[in-house]
């Protein structure tokens, strides 16, 4: 099992869990959020076994296209309400793509549908107040009603408290964990012992 650091932003930081060797680490792109990585952000040095995604809500292409350049991005985050055709003009530029969708009770899992020739891989995170981040797990039992063609990041209050219950989606076609706010000191701050934590539980769900 895959694991995405998200919401990175401090250089330190950002060395301290480079050391631990996640398979994706996620920068936020979008203003609003307390984890927005700011306008003068500078990449520290990552190893390059380290993929780095960035995160974007409802962002025009050519804005995306600029920053994945500047911060040589390799995968894009849509978590917003990104279209199929945005993904399909991302693709085109030889990024690849996690679509994001936010999941809730009354959640219309048909919306994936368009998506699925478009997106590398999708993102199921929790419908909350804010498009992300919202420190919350929903019901994965609603998973049962994805067909699981596309491969799956999960996300959504994952901590080293929760990490255990993973087991349960075993045999779904779920890629990689998300963790964010539940590994963080302050936002944008990550825990290396909270992620070491996560990391030696990844290793018995495989
Ligand atoms: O984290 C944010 O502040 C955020 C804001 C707006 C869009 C996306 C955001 N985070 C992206 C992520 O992939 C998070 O890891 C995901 O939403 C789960 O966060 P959490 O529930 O805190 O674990």
């Amino acid at each position: 099992m895959k694991l995405k650091i998200c919401g990175m932003r401090d250089a330190e930081n950002i060395q301290a869990v480079t050391a631990l060797s996640p398979q994706y680490m996620g920068f936020i792109f979008y203003r609003k959020s307390p984890r927005f990585v700011g306008d003068d952000f500078v990449m520290p040095a990552i190893s390059p076994g380290i993929k780095k995604v960035g995160v974007f809500v409802n962002e025009t292409t050519e804005n995306i296209l600029r920053i994945a350049s500047r911060y040589d991005l390799t995968l894009i985050q849509l978590h917003g309400h990104e279209t199929p055709e945005q993904c399909r003009d991302l693709k085109a530029k030889g990024l690849s793509v996690i679509k994001v969708f936010s999941v809730g009770e009354d959640f219309d899992w048909s919306t994936v549908q368009p998506y699925k020739s478009l997106a590398d891989f999708f993102l199921f995170d929790t419908k909350g107040k804010y498009y992300g981040g919202n420190a919350q797990a929903f019901d994965w039992s609603l998973l049962q009603k994805y067909d699981q063609e596309i491969p799956f990041f999960l996300s959504g209050g994952l901590s080293p408290e929760n990490i255990d219950d993973v087991d349960r989606l075993k045999g779904m076609n779920l890629y990689a964990l998300d963790v964010n706010s539940g590994v963080e000191d302050s936002p944008g701050v990550k825990n290396a012992s909270k992620i070491e934590s996560v990391l030696e539980k990844l290793k018995s769900l495989k």
